[in-house]
């Protein structure tokens, strides 16, 4: 018998329900894929920035992993916010035997350009959780920090996608190109090929979380057995339709819309 499409979120909270596990969790319900959270930090934040974090207990957020594996089997994961070298340390030690696809949303900073990580763990995203990865996600700014070099074209993107995979050792990179002007173009590397998706811009400030329903989206098509490029592409459709249909609400930087009912649907 098939087995019941899960994935699993291990990442930070958003109470006002934008971004985060939040989000993760919205797009898989949507994406039809049985939704599972490993809290890492909860953040007092909402569209217009972040008021306050305060981190989980390691040992706590071990034993959230240990009872989500132990006791339901899921066929993708991704991780978003992980906010200090220990938390890391911890994630890695408790995923590195799991065999599904693992997704790294390698959040830095919020849309509202509040940092969400420790300066120091940056390098260790890179060099201690890329290497596990299937796939990982940088907008342009993550992409700079982890490669070193400014990125200004097309060109600079693809450059970096081949680097993250080559030299630090993801299984892809998916460079987005929210941050540019023009088309909305992200280039996925996964080690052979480049591969180009491309959107229309949308005019609209409501970007709170597009990052995290991007990657939650892809990690939902992965536990229906959908792999790359095929997931992203369909990832890439659901996430546009979640802008143009995005939510004017609060007082900032609104949060997208995962109701798939104008969207891409998953059958
Ligand atoms: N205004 C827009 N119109 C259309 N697509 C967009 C727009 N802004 C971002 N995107 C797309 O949304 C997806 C998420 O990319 P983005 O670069 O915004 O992620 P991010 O910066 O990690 O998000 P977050 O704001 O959650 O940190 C990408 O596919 C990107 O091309
Ligand atoms: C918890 C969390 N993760 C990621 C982002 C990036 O959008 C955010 N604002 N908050």
């Amino acid at each position: 018998m098939k087995p019941i499409p899960a994935a699993l979120t291990i990442a930070g909270t958003d109470p006002s329900g934008g971004a985060g596990i939040q989000a993760d969790l919205k797009t898989f319900q949507e994406l039809k894929a049985y939704g599972m959270s490993v809290i890492t930090s909860v953040v007092a934040q909402n569209t217009t920035g972040v008021q306050n974090v305060q981190h989980m207990p390691v040992s706590m957020i071990k034993q959230q992993l240990e009872s989500v594996i132990s006791d339901i089997p899921f066929q993708a994961f991704k991780t978003g916010m992980l906010a200090n070298i220990t938390i890391m340390d911890a994630v890695a030690e408790k995923i590195s035997r799991l065999d599904v696809p693992y997704i790294i949303d390698p959040v830095m900073v919020a849309t509202s350009g509040d940092a969400l990580i420790s300066g120091d763990s940056r390098d260790y995203l890179r060099d201690k959780l890329l290497p596990l990865s299937a796939l990982v996600t940088p907008n342009i700014p993550e992409a700079e920090v982890m490669t070193g070099k400014t990125i200004k074209s097309a060109e600079d993107i693809q450059q970096a996608a081949k680097q993250i995979v080559h030299e630090f050792g993801a299984g892809a990179a998916l460079v987005k190109g929210g941050h540019m002007q023009g088309e909305a173009v992200d280039f996925l590397y996964d080690g052979k090929k480049m591969h180009p998706f491309s959107a229309e811009r949308i005019d609209t400030k409501n970007t709170h979380g597009t990052g995290c329903t991007y990657s939650a989206a892809i990690t939902a098509y992965m536990s229906h057995g959908y792999q790359l490029p095929e997931a992203v592409q369909k990832a890439k459709n659901f996430v546009t339709g979640a802008i143009r249909d995005s939510f004017s609400i609060g007082h900032g930087n609104g949060p997208t819309n995962q109701w798939t009912h104008r969207t891409e649907r998953v059958n």
